[in-house]
């Protein structure tokens, strides 16, 4: 998308926050809602803030757009401090849930708002929304106003408006959680393939982990207002540095353990079976530790004799079926793809259970 005021340096948009508090005073008490968030983002990285409801999300996305005040920290965009400096000065737009469009314009006027409040002529502002109103698929809808258009297209347009004035920073307050699932599935990749084709940083609040992890070069776990864990998608899913990220990413089994460090792996004893399995650097010799095993990670099989497990209960789901099968120790869910119907395993089945040790982590109980 060639628009207009493309006379930032290509590589801009370094976006630093460095220990960032917020102490909010609420009803006498006060609240931290953030604690000590440092993060470095590189120009044109998309980095999503993930975490439940109440971590601080939303917190640090604000004071990053300059709508709320550090209590301690700063922002530091392309190295320069810009706490001091107004929301709307700090080339940075920001999409809402709401969307937030103005409702007595039309597609059009809300996409040429943002130009036009700067110094372009009318056929720089016409050539920048036509080529936005076609990347992002509203070629024909430009005269509608916002009832007039479905949600997804309402945040079509709300992100057109906010990538046409060619920010440094773009930042995302879970723009797609008013949509039904395809159309959000759609729009994640919209979303991405917009932001990577201008090259323009991406901060992105979720509380959904399947979003953060299909759409970020990097997720930030957050976790009681602080950093748990920074990592690639794979990382954060394969390798989680707590118990607390492992089971907020996803699904997983955890097995008690006793554990014997060995060069990045711990020694362990899972189903009936003696293993070497890659390992948390906490996890120190003699602990009781927990084995994290993802349910697609386990196989499952008709044991014609005795097996690990039995089958306790079982739910299809389409493309893979979930078993929850009783072992020594534990319980445990195996998530397989759905077999032949023929093939389906029933309650009470004897089965053997086995994973690629590889493919588990070791992790301190703590
Ligand atoms: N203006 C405020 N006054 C008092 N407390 C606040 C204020 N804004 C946020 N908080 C508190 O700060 C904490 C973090 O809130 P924040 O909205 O940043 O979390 P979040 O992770 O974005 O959650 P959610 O996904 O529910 O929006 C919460 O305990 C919240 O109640």
């Amino acid at each position: 998308m060639n628009l207009i005021g493309l006379d930032r340096e290509p590589r801009s948009g370094a976006l630093r926050l460095d220990g960032l508090t917020k102490r909010f005073a609420a009803r006498g008490e006060s609240v931290v809602a953030v604690d000590g968030v440092s993060l470095d983002i590189a120009p044109g990285e998309f980095i999503t803030l993930l975490g439940p409801s109440g971590c601080g999300k939303t917190t640090t996305l604000r004071i990053v757009a300059g709508f709320e005040r550090a209590t301690a920290g700063g922002v530091y965009l392309d190295g320069v401090r810009i706490d001091a400096v107004p929301p709307q000065q700090r080339s940075m737009a920001m999409v809402f849930q709401s969307y937030a469009l103005f409702p007595h314009m039309t597609v059009y006027e809300n996409i040429a708002y943002g130009l036009r409040l700067r110094d372009h002529t009318k056929a720089e502002i016409a050539e920048a929304v036509k080529i936005a109103l076609t990347s992002m698929n509203l070629v024909g809808k430009e005269h509608r106003h916002p009832h007039e258009l479905a949600g997804g297209e309402q945040q079509r347009v709300a992100l057109a408006r906010a990538m046409v004035v060619q920010p440094k920073v773009l930042l995302f307050d879970e723009p797609l959680s008013n949509l039904d699932a395809k159309l959000r599935g759609a729009m994640r990749a919209e979303i991405r393939r917009a932001q990577h084709m201008l090259g323009i940083t991406g901060l992105y609040v979720t509380h959904d982990q399947e979003e953060a992890m299909s759409m970020s070069d990097r997720i930030v776990v957050m976790h009681r207002g602080r950093i748990a864990q920074i990592g690639t998608p794979a990382e954060i899913y394969l390798r989680p540095a707590s118990v607390f990220v492992a089971d907020f990413i996803g699904r997983a089994n955890f097995l008690e353990v006793p554990a014997e460090p060995d060069r990045g792996h711990a020694i362990v004893t899972a189903f009936g079976k003696k293993m070497a399995v890659p390992s948390h650097p906490d996890v120190t010799a003699h602990d009781t530790a927990l084995l994290m095993i993802r349910p697609e990670v386990l196989s499952v099989a008709h044991a014609s004799r005795e097996g690990e497990g039995v089958i306790l209960n079982r739910t299809f789901h389409g493309a893979s079926v979930d078993y929850e099968i009783e072992t020594a120790g534990g319980t445990v869910t195996a998530a397989v793809p759905a077999p032949h119907p023929a093939v389906l395993l029933t309650e009470g089945t004897p089965v053997t259970v086995t994973f690629a040790p590889d493919r588990a982590y070791v992790l301190p109980r703590r």
